[in-house]
Formats: structure tokens, C-alpha cells, sequence
């Protein structure tokens, strides 16, 4: 059977389970407040713990590849099962991995997460175009295949992305335009919401540049990072409708309490249902 392709469930995970996107990053200081050991056993316990509470509810869970890889195979072994725990509990699986290379090499990243067959597949996954946007083409095939999505970085959270994201192209544009053209051009048709996402931070004020991709938006950067939820409609204007916000540390401390991470995830997904209507 063919996968319906992401941005059709994903447009209907948000619809129905709100516009949320959870972080699963395992920072040690979390495992610590968490009264866990910063081990396997701390990491599985965090991971479990946050996949059982919220995979049932939210409509994307995120993890970090970086925080299960820090434990080399063991910590990839976690990171396998909770995507599949988290599939089968209903969440789309976002893999942060914001993998980036050579065309060529980028193939093995395709197959690694966006192919049926790999015990790390996921429902989509970041990555970094600044090799050229042309080197993701393995990556934006193989989520056509198997209905999976990619997530693009344009303009990131952090205050250093802004020296090269927002630096002038060849043709004039700054050069996250141009990224943006490109998925725009990917999802031209696609209804109700193309399968190329944009990256874009919650905490830039105001975006400045013209986010119509007609494809999904991520937005992290709320909670630990300073966003709040009423900061959307002042970066991402009109757009603000395919923004999918995402949060981790603002989440997670609330942990280990199961109910402590449902509530501040419902939280969250209340005031983004809020924000968008008034914007
Ligand atoms: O692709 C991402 O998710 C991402 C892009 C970006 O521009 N900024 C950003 O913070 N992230 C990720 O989003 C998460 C933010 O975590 P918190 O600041 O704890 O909510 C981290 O896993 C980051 O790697």
C-alpha cells in the first residue's frame, strides 16, 4: 500500500491532536533533575518515560539524534525503539539528525531514515541545505517514495545562523530566500500541505522573508530558548497557520511526573491554538 505522504498527516496529526512538536533531548542536566544516572539506563528510562506519556497525544514527537548517539551503538539502540514505540502509539516521529553532505553521501542519509526498510526510518527528518540545496535531491526522492517529509534549515533559532542564512545570494536574495524558493518549488500542487518543510525559529522577531512554501514551518526556539507561543504571528505572519512549533527543555523539565508532561505540552498546544487564531 502506498503511504499517504507527510504533509497529509501531518496537516491532520495537527488538526487533531493540536499543533505541537515535542522534543525528546536527553541533555544529562535533564537525566540529573530527573533523578536518573547519565547513562543507558538514565537515557532509556528518560526516553520511555516521554514516549508513553505523550506519543499517545501530541502530534510530533522530535528526538535529537545527538543525545542518543553521545552513547555510541546502546544509545542508538533507545533511540531505534522509541521511534518505533512512538509510531505505533500514533505521534509522527520528526528525526532532528540536520544531516548535510555531498549528494552522493547524502543517499546513505536517505536510506538511513527515510527508507521503509531501516530500523531508523522515521516520518520525516531535519537537514542543513547549505551544501547547496541541489545535494538533498537523494533525500527529497526518498521521501517521495515512502511518503515520508524533510525538514529544510532556512533561518535557525540561534543568533550565528544569521552571518550566513541571511547573507546575499548570487542573484540578490538572501541566500534562506533562496532555500525557501527551492521548497516552494518542491511542493508546488501539493494539497493540503506540501512534504518539505521549512525550519524557521520562533525567537526571530520577525521572519523578514517570504515563508509561502506551502509546506510545513517548524518553529523551535519556545520555552528554554525565550519564544513564547504569542511570538508566532510577529515571525511568521499570514504563514502562521503551518507553523509547527516545537518545544523540548520547556516540556521535558517537567518531568519525570508523566501528568507534569502532559499538562505543560497541553499547555503549550492551547496557547499556539490561541496565538494562531488571533494572528
Ligand atoms: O531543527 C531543529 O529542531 C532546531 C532548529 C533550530 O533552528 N533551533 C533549534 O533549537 N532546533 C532544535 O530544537 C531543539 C530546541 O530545544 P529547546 O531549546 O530545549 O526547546 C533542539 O533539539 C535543537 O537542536
Amino acid at each position: 500500500m502506498t503511504q499517504e505522504p507527510f504533509g497529509a498527516r501531518l496537516r491532520r496529526a495537527m488538526d487533531t491532536r493540536g499543533p505541537l512538536c515535542v522534543g525528546i533531548d536527553p541533555h544529562a542536566s535533564l537525566l540529573t533533575s530527573w533523578g536518573l544516572n547519565d547513562d543507558v539506563a538514565g537515557l532509556e528510562r528518560f526516553t520511555r518515560t516521554v514516549v508513553e506519556a505523550l506519543a499517545g497525544r501530541v502530534a510530533v514527537l522530535k528526538p535529537q539524534s545527538a543525545f542518543f548517539e553521545r552513547f555510541g551503538s546502546r544509545g542508538i539502540a533507545v533511540l531505534e525503539k522509541a521511534v518505533e514505540e512512538a509510531r505505533a502509539a500514533g505521534a509522527l516521529v520528526l528525526m532532528d539528525a540536520k544531516r548535510g553532505d555531498i549528494g552522493s553521501t547524502m543517499g546513505a542519509y536517505a536510506a538511513t531514515y527515510l527508507d521503509k526498510d531501516s530500523p531508523l526510518f522515521s516520518d520525516a527528518v531535519t537537514v542543513s541545505p547549505y551544501l547547496g540545496f541541489g545535494s538533498l535531491r537523494p533525500a527529497l526522492d526518498a521521501a517521495e517514495i515512502s511518503g515520508s517529509g524533510v525538514f529544510v534549515l532556512a533561518l535557525t533559532s540561534n543568533p550565528e545562523g544569521a552571518e550566513v542564512q541571511r547573507a546575499t545570494a548570487a542573484d540578490g536574495r538572501p541566500l534562506a530566500q533562496l532555500m525557501l524558493d527551492h521548497m516552494a518549488a518542491e511542493n508546488e500542487g501539493a494539497t493540503p500541505l506540501g512534504s518539505v518543510g521549512a525550519v524557521v525559529g520562533a525567537t526571530l522577531g520577525d521572519a523578514g522573508v517570504d515563508l509561502a512554501i506551502n509546506g510545513p514551518l517548524l518553529a523551535p526556539g519556545i520555552g528554554a530558548q525565550g519564544a513564547t507561543p504569542a511570538d508566532l504571528p510577529g515571525v511568521f505572519g499570514d504563514a502562521v497557520r503551518d507553523v509547527l512549533p516545537s518545544v523540548s527543555r520547556g516540556v521535558l523539565r517537567h518531568g519525570p511526573d508523566a501528568a507534569g508532561l502532559r499538562e505543560a505540552a497541553e499547555r503549550f498546544a492551547d496557547e499556539v491554538r490561541a496565538a494562531v487564531s488571533d494572528g
